[in-house]
């Protein structure tokens, strides 16, 4: 193709006559413009110029081959002869979500991963690492949106979808949402008070948190938004027995609504991105920042014979939180417990472990009973890792999933200085993307929520076959 002059280029200008450059080819977009989703003006402020950078940020790369046609493309700008983009052009299309010195207006937020991305800016190194890190090479982290992308829906139509609820119960507690907020630890990177922030916040929604071994436990009860809201409890039960007997006893008369024992981590998994942090004063292979904020609590000695000594310490309603495989999860049941997260600890623990959803497609498969709306009433199965869109969340449902958990997304909400108002916009945006694809996938309410509705084929083509009950 042939080389055009950046002064060809930049005569084209106007919205008539709009030529742009974008990857070093040059495009006439003055028909284009019209149809643009974004609107004619974005485009325009680049008429003449190079609109590589501003393109970028909200395009894939192939987006513009695919949309334009072939003819519309004039050619290559030649080397070192286009004029730079116009500062404030730049400046007003990329938002203030790249301005580095402060946060955007929340206004602006409106999905998990603008969250992210700001707080990815926001946070020091350590607390990103820390926060965004899985183990090793981050495939079971990266594993679990794979799959969400693999399964797909079967909509219903011409069903009178208005009005529209998401409300479940779990463990016996009403929540707005079919979801609740998951522990995690060292949410003070995020915020001083961050596990109060979360528990008050989900109360105002009318969801349920649960809070993690490491929280400060009084001041989160105090924290609640009326004092009979649920607040669930995340439990670690370290070597000691007496410590983590101690713990429920305070947790039980604090009033905690129900006991989470984490099972996923017997020891801890190696977080690379935590380790590099450290790297620099630590002269010996270490397991990073994880690693000391987990010194102590960790159990490589808990076994199922444990939850004898649990179940009687305690009768608060006990649910096993990483369970990996249909048949852990049909051992939970046959013991007697309320519930199963299926969950690899959001991708922190076993590298290459496979994604929760699986799992939930193993109990379909192999276990039915444990999904059934009449087992729900003493056994409920959760799913959490990876859940980052409203249709995510009803993709676990329609499968037999009783609620999810959802993790980072909310520690990222109320970093950057948005605190309790950034948790309660994310609250409030799951809540429109779960019940909008309700409704446009023909569903008023969660128990309308069927497997029919959900193509999970290929998916399950992942599953293992050398599963034998
Ligand atoms: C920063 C961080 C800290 C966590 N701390 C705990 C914890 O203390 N106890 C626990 O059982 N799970 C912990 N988890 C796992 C979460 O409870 C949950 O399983 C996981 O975050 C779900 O994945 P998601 O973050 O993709 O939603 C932690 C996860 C993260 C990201």
């Amino acid at each position: 193709m042939a080389f055009v002059d950046g002064t060809e280029v930049a005569r084209h200008n106007t919205e008539q006559d709009c030529w742009v450059v974008i990857h070093g080819k040059i495009w006439d977009v003055s028909e284009f413009l019209a149809d643009h989703p974004g609107g004619a003006n974005v485009i325009v402020k680049y008429s003449g110029r190079d609109a590589t950078k501003a393109y970028n940020e909200v395009h894939d790369p192939e987006l513009v081959t695919s949309t334009l046609s072939p003819s519309k493309c004039l050619g290559d700008i030649r080397p070192d002869s286009i004029a730079e983009p116009p500062q404030e052009a730049v400046a007003s299309t990329t938002t203030t979500l790249t301005d580095p010195a402060s946060p955007p207006p929340l206004h602006s937020i409106i999905n998990v991963d603008d969250f992210e991305k700001v707080a990815k800016r926001h946070l020091s190194p350590a607390g990103w690492a820390y926060y965004a890190s899985g183990t090793e090479d981050e495939v079971s982290l990266m594993d679990t949106r794979r799959l969400f992308r693999m399964i797909t829906f079967r909509p219903r139509v011409l069903r009178r979808v208005e009005p529209v609820s998401a409300a479940v119960k779990i463990l016996g507690h009403p929540s707005s949402l079919p979801f609740y907020i998951s522990p995690t630890g060292i949410g003070r990177y995020a915020h001083p008070d961050a596990e109060a922030v979360l528990a008050c916040a989900a109360g105002k929604e009318g969801a349920i948190y649960c809070m993690p071994t490491t929280a400060t436990h009084d001041s989160v009860f105090a924290a609640r938004s009326k004092p009979d809201q649920p607040l669930f409890f995340q439990l670690y039960t370290t070597r000691e027995r007496s410590k983590a007997l101690a713990m429920i006893r305070k947790l039980e008369a604090l009033g905690a609504a129900a006991l989470f024992l984490t099972v996923d981590s017997p020891v801890l998994g190696r977080r690379e991105q935590d380790e590099r942090i450290s790297a620099a004063d630590t002269p010996r292979v270490s397991s990073g920042l994880a690693k000391k904020g987990s010194m102590g609590l960790l159990n490589p000695m808990l076994c199922w014979e444990d939850l004898k000594w649990i179940r009687e310490a305690t009768s608060m309603p006990l649910v096993l939180k990483g369970v990996q495989t249909v048949e852990d999860a049909i051992i939970a049941y046959d013991l007697g417990v309320q519930g199963v997260v299926l969950s690899n600890h959001g991708g922190r623990s076993l590298d290459t472990a496979q994604a929760p959803i699986i799992t939930l497609l193993e109990i379909r498969k192999h276990a039915p009973h444990l999904l059934t709306p009449e087992t729900r009433d003493k056994f409920q199965v959760f799913v959490d890792g990876g859940f980052r869109r409203g249709t995510d969340v009803l993709k676990a449902l329609a499968l037999g999933a009783a609620a999810v958990g959802i993790g980072r997304p909310f520690l990222y909400s109320m970093a950057s200085g948005y605190g309790e108002a950034g948790v309660a916009r994310l609250l409030q945006m799951f809540r429109v993307e779960i019940e909008t694809s309700m409704a446009l996938a023909g569903a008023t309410t969660v128990a309308e929520l069927v497997p029919e509705m959900i193509n999970s084929e290929r998916a399950e083509s992942e599953m293992s076959r050398r599963i034998k009950l």
